[in-house]
């Protein structure tokens, strides 16, 4: 988000990462934080002018070519250098929004000027979701500035501000103030704030990212988390998702305002910043002094950066008023001869001291202690050295000092440390206890499907959810799947018949079109509980909803499209030869991205949501072979505590079912473990969970006694050669084992689940300690999906029918990601290693007693995939 800087952000679900330029002056880039993707991509050799990130994606503008080159994953831009690229053009500057990087031309002189761009028009070349274009503007363009899913330019004559790209979202274009100058423009996420031109260089700000003052100044929490912007002048501003921040003139400290989600930290008090970036939701500034480290406040920022970065980007024209050059003392770090970096000025001198020259354009204002007005230490010694005697002086002030100083330290590590311990026992109490807000629970009652009375819950994912499933009309649904022709289904299911279909902005998407049954009921509560909780949910191995129709009777639902269909057609598909693709690498790699999505719904949300429906065919697989959990349509919010199961009426497929919850009706968060140990099985062994070709009709019923026999060989799939790690994959099958204990509570939980499956996919790529994924998590899991185009609130129309789908917000996320959640049970033991023997006798003799066929009485509406 906003200009090209010498620090840059890239957000998003792929994790959060700071570039910024290398402070020896080598114009190459360095970034920290957890989106594997950027880190191992970011080019070692290339020189930046400056940086600018967007979701998942950063991108440099390259010293040598003045062309942009962006790295990490974007589905709407091509990396390395972005194209179409017309040849030979050249950038002064590019800026990245969400989806969507825009370059400002350089003019182009002489011959080569085209006959209808006058040499007062600029050219902007963007790239990206709705933007690639090349658009010619009447003006000349002094900075660019990217929000979301718009730019703004600030114009060099006028110092006018103009916008251009989606309106709807955030208004930017229909608020711009008329008829005044701004010295500097920062674009956010739904916002623009600009630096007023003239002498008090105040900061005004429009846009729709403010837009819930009114609520929350009505609301009786008393919450500080909406900031008015600060009155007084600015050097710098850089706007955040529903947030800016500023570096203050006087003073040099930095200052938010704007909307602040819940558990952000504050902007740090009493310390000077060179130069900000913003990220969604949090910011990082580069520290005035000497050490250039970068410190970050906010909400989901990278947990320690510890590379020091350039002031500032090297220009070759003069420093503006309120900025001076490094001095050489400095150690300038430009290379380019004649470049230099502008730094703004020290504010007024402190206490005790005076100017003794001013900022100008070469060098910053010097201050010097008034010796005859001391009475700070500081103040003395320097004084005191000044003088002939000056050495036994401070020899005598430092024999005073000495002992205080060391007091105050202790003191100050001694709190520190009480502080850390407290706050880190808070959270892991936080996180093992999921407790929700009264707020929420109270909420959850609620219909979610009533209308908004209004209030809005000011929380991260109110905000998310404001812009996505986006509401599509029956019939630019039925032009995309080509009127939904039997060519254009993909899949059916019970309730529902699957079509691909491309939307107008040429988007490949899954259409699942309800099957209108005589239950007009049932598939109404299906389709409603699916909309709802994907509307809710996200997750990079969770199927994304993207928007939905309900007109006249039809109902249809809008996803991703998953290029290689589920799991269920590649492992009992017509065509063998997907399965033997299907290597054991590629099978617990999909078997841990189910496993995160899972342990997502469980250990995420608030309450958990209970899917009901793990199986093979609900298992989908993308364009680069990840993993996400689909079909929500029997999910179900469980219970805050595992502990206190849902009484209700079994729903889900036959071979997957819990067999507690199938007969005693008990459903905990174990159900899902259960069917997804089921899965586990069908993955290892590349049988259907129900097969009558088998003695043991049921899957479990079949490998457990193998396994408990020791014979591995005859549960593997025979299609595929045995790994030459066959420990591994031992490790897996001990997992699927106990995840299909019969008791619930005898089964692991899906944290501990995905944790050994991840060191046993670890020690299948060789990974020899095997105690960590052999990548990131983000690495090994990671897909280039993005939440894409936020399907905003689209026209008024469909905003105002946004709302009314939308229940309470009584799911919440906590903001730590499963490795981090997984890291803080640390005590929990590795399913793998524990005593198997007697309790898998026990589970077998329960096995024995307890799998059979669902009596008749009973009303059960199971559905079976085989
Ligand atoms: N987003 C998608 N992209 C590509 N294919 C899909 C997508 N969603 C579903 N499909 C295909 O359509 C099939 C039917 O999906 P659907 O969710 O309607 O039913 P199901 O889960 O297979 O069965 P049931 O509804 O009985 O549980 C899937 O098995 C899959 O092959």
């Amino acid at each position: 988000l906003g200009s090209m800087s010498s620090i840059a952000i890239s957000y998003g679900e792929g994790g959060s990462v700071l570039c910024g330029l290398k402070s020896d002056g080598s114009h190459l880039a360095v970034c920290y934080g957890s989106n594997s993707a950027i880190l191992y991509g970011t080019p070692a050799h290339f020189q930046f002018i400056g940086l600018t990130g967007g979701d998942g994606f950063m991108c440099g503008l390259l010293m040598q070519s003045y062309q942009p080159y962006c790295w990490g994953n974007s589905a709407f831009i091509q990396m390395g250098v972005p194209q179409p690229m017309i040849k030979g053009a050249e950038y002064l500057e590019v800026s990245a929004g969400d989806y969507h990087l825009c370059g400002l031309r350089k003019p182009i002189v002489g011959r080569r000027q085209s006959s209808n761009v006058s040499s007062s028009s600029s050219l902007v070349d963007c790239w990206g979701y709705n933007m690639t274009r090349n658009f010619v503007f009447d003006k000349q363009i002094h900075s660019l500035s990217a929000g979301a899913e718009f730019n703004c330019g600030l114009s060099s004559k006028d110092k006018s501000v103009f916008c251009w790209g989606d309106e709807n979202s955030s208004q930017v274009i229909s608020l711009i103030p008329k008829e005044t100058k701004f010295q500097k423009i920062a674009a956010g996420g739904y916002h623009v704030c600009g630096i007023l031109d003239g002498l008090n260089s105040r900061v005004l700000c429009w846009g729709k990212s403010f837009e819930f003052e009114e609520e929350i100044s009505g609301t009786s929490t008393g919450e500080q988390i909406l900031n008015l912007p600060p009155k007084e002048p600015l050097l710098a501003v850089v706007g955040g998702k529903f947030y800016a921040c500023g570096i203050k003139r006087y003073d040099h400290s930095a200052v938010c305002w704007g909307f602040f989600v819940n558990r952000s930290t504050p902007a740090p008090k009493g310390i000077g910043f060179y130069d900000l970036a913003a990220g969604n939701y949090f910011t990082c500034g580069v520290l005035s002094g000497t050490s250039m480290s970068p410190v970050c406040w906010g909400l989901g920022f990278p947990a320690s950066i510890p590379l020091a970065v350039s002031r500032g980007l090297c220009v070759n024209t003069p420093c503006p008023p309120g900025t001076h050059e490094l001095s050489n003392q400095d150690n300038s770090p430009c290379k380019v001869p004649g470049s230099h970096i502008c730094v703004p000025c020290s504010p007024n001198c402190p206490t005790e001291m005076y100017q003794k020259s001013e900022c100008t354009e070469r060098s910053d204002q010097v201050c010097v202690y008034n010796c005859s007005s001391c009475f700070s230490s500081e103040c003395s010694s320097n004084c005191s050295s000044a003088s002939t005697n000056g050495g036994k002086a401070r020899g005598k002030f430092w024999s005073l000092q000495l002992p205080i100083a060391t007091a105050e330290i202790g003191f100050a590590l001694f709190l520190v440390a009480v502080v850390s311990i407290t706050a880190a026992l808070y959270i892991r109490y936080r996180l093992r206890h999921c407790r929700c807000s009264e707020n929420d629970t109270r909420s959850s009652k609620d219909s979610a499907f009533t209308k908004d009375n209004g209030k809005i819950r000011p929380d991260l994912d109110e905000l998310q959810k404001r812009r996505r499933a986006r509401v599509f009309t029956y019939e630019e649904l039925e032009m995309a799947a080509d009127g939904f022709k039997e060519e254009s289904i993909v899949g059916k299911g019970s309730f529902s018949c699957v079509y691909k279909g491309i939307l107008r902005d040429g988007t490949t998407v899954a259409l699942k079109k309800a099957i209108m049954s005589s239950d007009k009921q049932k598939n109404s509560n299906e389709f409603r509980t699916e909309l709802d909780l994907l509307s809710r949910l996200n997750h990079a191995h969770l199927l994304s909803l993207l928007g939905y129709c309900e007109e006249g009777g039809e109902r249809l639902l809008v996803y991703e499209f998953m290029a290689h269909g589920s799991l269920h057609n590649h492992l009992h598909g017509k065509n063998k030869a997907l399965k033997e693709q299907l290597d054991w690498v590629k099978r617990v790699t999909i078997a841990v991205q189910a496993a995160r999505g899972i342990e997502y719904l469980h250990g995420y949300a608030c309450p958990p949501v209970i899917h009901r429906d793990i199986k093979s065919s609900n298992i989908l697989i993308d364009e680069e072979h990840n993993a996400r959990v689909a079909d929500f349509g029997l999910s179900l919010l469980g219970p805050v505590d595992s502990g206190s199961p849902l009484a209700e009426l079994p729903a889900g497929t036959l071979g997957y079912l819990d067999p507690e919850y199938y007969r005693l009706h008990y459903l905990t968060t174990k159900s899902d473990v259960y069917s997804f140990g089921v899965l586990l099985l069908e993955i290892l062994s590349g049988r259907k969970a129900i097969d009558m070709h088998y003695e043991e009709g049921n899957i479990v019923e079949w490998a457990v006694p193998l396994i408990k026999a020791g014979d591995i060989n005859a549960l593997l799939d025979p299609v595929l050669k045995h790994p030459s790690e066959i420990e591994a994959l031992k490790r897996i099958v001990s997992v699927a084992c106990k995840c299909v204990r019969m008791r619930g509570k005898d089964r692991p939980s899906m944290d501990k689940v995905t944790t050994a499956l991840e060191r046993a996919l670890a020690q299948l790529m060789g990974n020899p300690s095997s105690e960590q994924p052999i990548l990131p998590t983000e690495v090994v899991l990671g897909s280039s999906r993005m939440h894409k185009k936020s399907w905003r609130i689209g026209s008024k129309r469909s905003g105002s029918e946004n709302t009314e789908f939308r229940g309470g917000s009584w799911i919440t996320f906590p903001s730590v990601t499963s490795s981090q959640r997984r890291k803080s049970s640390a005590s929990e033991e590795d399913v793998v290693e524990e005593d198997e023997g007697r309790k898998q006798q026990e589970v077998l003799r329960s096995l024995e007693e307890e799998i059979g066929p669902a009596s008749p009485g009973q009303s059960l509406f199971l559905h079976h995939n085989f």
